[in-house]
């Protein structure tokens, strides 16, 4: 194994021409574990995954994956690792079926296909040429060609994009035995849930650098345990909201008309905010009290919502 994690990144850097991707970023993945990489458009998670995977090389910093240099030790890392391209990957008009025969037949001791075909739901299209699958097919056959060898570790670029619920369940459930099978497994979501289901460690990316890390819950918990929420015209005075409230809130607006009241949310908080609702003539269309959620980490941190 190595010393270290099965994932070892230090100060990444990669630019394309003038624009940084990723920007000093820095992560340490201990082997077993499942960590989700989040964050909004553009923030860099492609470009990291596919540095990890040999087919960028770094502009500056480091990345060790199972202890060896991608790029470098890639004939060697090779069989050890399995990814899934965000595309899907390009293959031929060859069927389903027999390009992940083919893909198990490369590796000593793969996964039984009909086992992993059956498990995806991938039963009825195994004859089916690659390029007549739907995308979602497509989708699942690719996550079934990554793990089909029994990698060490593997990297899955969005792998429930697009699914439909069932679908996305099923990867889900692979990802859980991967995991359960002692496998790393690094993933990139827009998923909150995705990433509060799976993930070991939650890793939010924004402009190419890691601005929180950490267990779902310890992210959540990282602000107000509570807060109310309720919607109403943008825009709000809230210096005068604050002036009614108790000294220990905060009151914000995160997205236009969308409200977040924070501080020691009790029934009399509720009714100090309903009642300058109504002397402020505002009829808050919903309002809920809630537990601080990974959206709104998400939100605080990179002033983006997730899908944009
Ligand atoms: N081959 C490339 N040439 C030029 N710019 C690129 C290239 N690949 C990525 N970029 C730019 O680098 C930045 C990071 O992109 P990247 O795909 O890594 O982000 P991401 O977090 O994976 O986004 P998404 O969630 O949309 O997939 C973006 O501004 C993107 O336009």
């Amino acid at each position: 194994m190595g010393s270290g994690g099965a994932l070892e990144i230090a100060g990444l850097v990669k630019r394309f021409g003038r624009k940084t991707a990723v920007d000093g970023l820095g992560l340490s993945v201990p082997y077993g574990t499942v960590t989700a990489l989040l964050g909004p458009n553009g923030a860099g998670k492609t470009t990291t995954v596919e540095t990890c995977e040999g087919y960028l090389r770094p502009d500056g910093g480091t990345v060790r994956v199972l202890g060896l240099d991608p790029v470098a030790d890639a004939s060697r890392l090779r069989p050890r690792i399995g990814v899934m391209l965000q595309s899907g990957g390009v293959y031929s008009g060859a069927r389903a079926e027999e390009m992940l025969t083919h893909m198990a037949g490369l590796y000593a001791n793969p996964l039984d296909v009909d086992t992993l075909v059956e498990a995806l739901g991938l039963d009825g299209c195994g004859r089916t040429p690659y390029r007549r699958l739907s995308g979602g097919q497509k989708q699942r056959l690719s996550l079934a060609m990554a793990v089909v060898g029994r990698p060490e570790l593997v990297f899955l670029d969005e792998p429930t994009a697009g699914l439909d619920p069932q679908a996305r369940r099923a990867t889900w459930d692979i990802v859980g035995a991967l995991r359960s099978d002692g496998v790393t497994v690094v993933l990139t979501t827009h998923h909150m849930d995705e990433a509060e289901e799976l993930a070991d460690d939650v890793v939010i990316v924004d402009a190419g650098r890691i601005v929180a890390q950490g267990t779902p819950d310890a992210l959540c918990r990282g602000g107000a345990e509570n807060s109310l929420r309720f919607t109403g015209r943008p825009g709000l005075d809230l210096a005068s909201l604050l002036k009614a409230l108790p000294d220990d809130s905060a009151a914000a607006e995160l997205v236009p008309g969308g409200y977040r009241v924070t501080g020691t949310v009790d029934p009399q908080l509720l009714a100090t905010v309903t009642s300058w609702c109504a002397q402020n003539g505002v009829m808050p269309d919903r309002i809920s009290v809630e537990r601080r959620t990974l959206e709104d980490v998400f939100l605080e941190l990179t002033g983006k919502e997730l899908r944009s």
